[in-house]
């Protein structure tokens, strides 16, 4: 089995032909805890919605080596008013196993309350989504990825508007995930958390500026090119200065940008 899990080639991703994030290649490696970074609007949804299969490339490709995916979503793109108890979201992680409508077995109760009790959430099963706060959501969240048993979890945002308990709760879940050979691609506005918890970076511009072990990213020359590619962005512009610089032509998807020169990244396939 080979160790990559998933690899990006030449990767282009955006919205009615016009590129978010755009010529990403590279390999992650089966078993890695990556943190996706960069500013809003750098294209870090868009990165794991084409990951996920939500969005079709523009251009290139995302090619899987993993077995079954759970993405989650950041919490503003979910419906809780939705008339469900925590139980009810939580035993959807066994969709893909029992389908929407199978009986759960005695085996899937215990571990649905195992995952219930590592999220700290034992006694919260007939609450109603809607009496939750946004931690006990987020705790709710990856309890039901827990029971997906994916062996790539893509988290987009999981710590937003959670406080630093849950965080530090949370962490240990993502880290038990990995432990178990799992891969992990998180979503992160937090620098410090990325630094403490999470060995491998991948810096984003709506293009890569660099990806590797994680002190070699969060460099501060690294996060003043992130944010001058991000500032030069020019949402106007119809075509792609590094395609035309490289191949003296086009590379026929509208990237809307000037940037400069794309930078090479190094060290992944
Ligand atoms: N459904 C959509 N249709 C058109 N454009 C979109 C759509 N979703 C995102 N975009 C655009 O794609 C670009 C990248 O957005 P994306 O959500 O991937 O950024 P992000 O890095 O995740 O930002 P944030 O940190 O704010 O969540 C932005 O310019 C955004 O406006």
């Amino acid at each position: 089995m080979s160790n990559t899990c998933l690899e990006f080639r030449n990767l282009t991703l955006g919205y009615q032909g016009h590129a978010a994030v755009h010529h990403l290649s590279g390999g992650v490696q089966r078993g890695s805890l990556t943190a996706v970074v960069g500013a809003n609007g750098s294209g870090k949804s868009t990165l794991l919605k084409g990951i996920a299969g939500i969005l079709k490339p523009i251009s290139g490709a995302c090619v899987p080596g993993f077995r079954r995916l759970a993405y989650l979503a950041q919490q503003s793109e979910l419906d809780r008013t939705f008339p469900a108890r925590v139980i009810d979201l939580v035993s959807l992680g066994y969709w893909q196993k029992r389908g929407l409508l199978g009986r759960l077995t005695a085996a899937d109760k215990i571990r649905l309350s195992t995952c219930l009790d590592a999220v700290g959430l034992t006694g919260f099963e007939k609450r109603p989504l809607d009496s939750l706060s946004g931690g006990q959501m987020q705790r709710a969240l990856f309890a039901r990825t827990m029971l997906q048993d994916a062996d790539l979890i893509l988290l987009d945002e999981p710590f937003n508007a959670v406080d630093a308990r849950t965080i530090a709760d949370l962490i240990v879940v993502i880290k038990g995930w990995v432990a178990e050979g799992r891969t992990v691609l998180c979503v992160l506005h937090d620098y410090v958390l990325v630094r403490d918890h999470f060995p491998e970076t991948l810096l984003i511009a709506r293009k890569p500026v660099a990806w590797g072990a994680t002190s070699d990213v969060m460099t501060s020359e690294n996060l003043r090119k992130a944010r001058s590619f991000q500032e030069a962005w020019d949402e106007e512009a119809g075509w792609c200065e590094d395609d035309a610089g490289r191949e003296g032509q086009t590379c026929g998807h509208d990237h809307h940008t000037h940037l400069p020169r794309q930078h090479k990244i190094a060290g992944h396939v």
